[in-house]
């Protein structure tokens, strides 16, 4: 069975992929969010509204590319994107979405009634390094997420559960989880319909050391869906 990783030891494999296999953050970002898309268009092939929400860190990041690639696809992605850090590289990927006519909103009063405006959300709100309680600044927007009536789909972790001990008594339920890497603790308490598994770059090495036991990816796919 794939292994499901403690925190600490995602943030040794994120590390090891930067420093030791000489990936740059742009190159996994890519790929993590173009499989994410492709995910997302396989399991909700006419659900054409999306809305990511998406975070201040590389979770946020995924969200952005996501985004972009789903534009490409034929999807109608809008972003919610609150707190957008001074960094060259979240700031090149929200231009590349401003660029294809993504339209970026800065708070949950601008995207008015979601449950009518859109037919799924994608949460790229926090990933592996996300520290409970949630900040007051993302508050509303999980609050959102808990009350929305459409399916939601988190990327690596639905936001505001545990990384490892997973979904809180009053948490998020997303339908898809897309798992990067390797899922993480936190997935065994995911029972929405949909679990995948993205990110197909990790060395086969890295993958041995670790012990992943990562299921092969199909022909040429980006993802591959994980057993319940
Ligand atoms: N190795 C891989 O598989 C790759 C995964 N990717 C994605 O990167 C995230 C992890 O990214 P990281 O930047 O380390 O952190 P997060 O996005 O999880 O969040 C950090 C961000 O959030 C803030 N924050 C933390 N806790 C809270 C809180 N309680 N309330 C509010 N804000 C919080 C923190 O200050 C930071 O700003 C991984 O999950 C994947 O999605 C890469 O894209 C590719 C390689
Ligand atoms: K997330």
């Amino acid at each position: 069975m794939v292994k499901y990783l403690k925190q600490d030891e995602a943030i040794k494999i994120d590390e090891l992929l930067f420093n030791e296999y000489k990936f740059s953050v742009d190159q996994l970002m890519e790929l993590a969010g173009v499989s994410c898309a492709d995910a997302i268009a396989r399991c909700y092939p006419d659900r054409q509204r999306v809305l990511v929400a998406c975070g201040p860190g590389n979770n946020g990041g995924d969200g952005l590319v996501c985004s972009r690639h789903l534009k490409h696809y034929g999807y109608l992605p809008t972003v919610l994107y609150p707190k957008q850090p001074d960094n060259e590289l979240y700031k090149r990927l929200a231009q590349q979405c401003k660029t294809v006519d993504i339209p970026i909103l800065t708070n949950v009063e601008e995207c008015g009634d979601v449950n009518k405006k859109f037919d799924i959300i994608v949460d790229a709100l926090f990933g592996f390094s996300f520290k409970p309680p949630v900040r007051p600044l993302f508050v509303p927007i999980i609050d959102l997420l808990k009350s929305i009536k459409l399916p939601i789909c988190s990327i690596d972790i639905p936001s505001g559960w545990h990384v490892e001990n997973g979904k809180p008594d009053d948490g998020i339920q997303p339908e898809l989880l897309i798992s990067l890497t390797a899922p993480k603790l936190c997935a065994k308490s995911f029972c929405g319909k949909f679990h995948y598994l993205g990110g197909r770059f990790v060395p086969f090495a890295l993958a041995e050391q670790y012990e992943l036991n990562l299921p092969l990816y199909p022909g040429t796919d980006k993802c591959v869906p994980l057993q319940a």
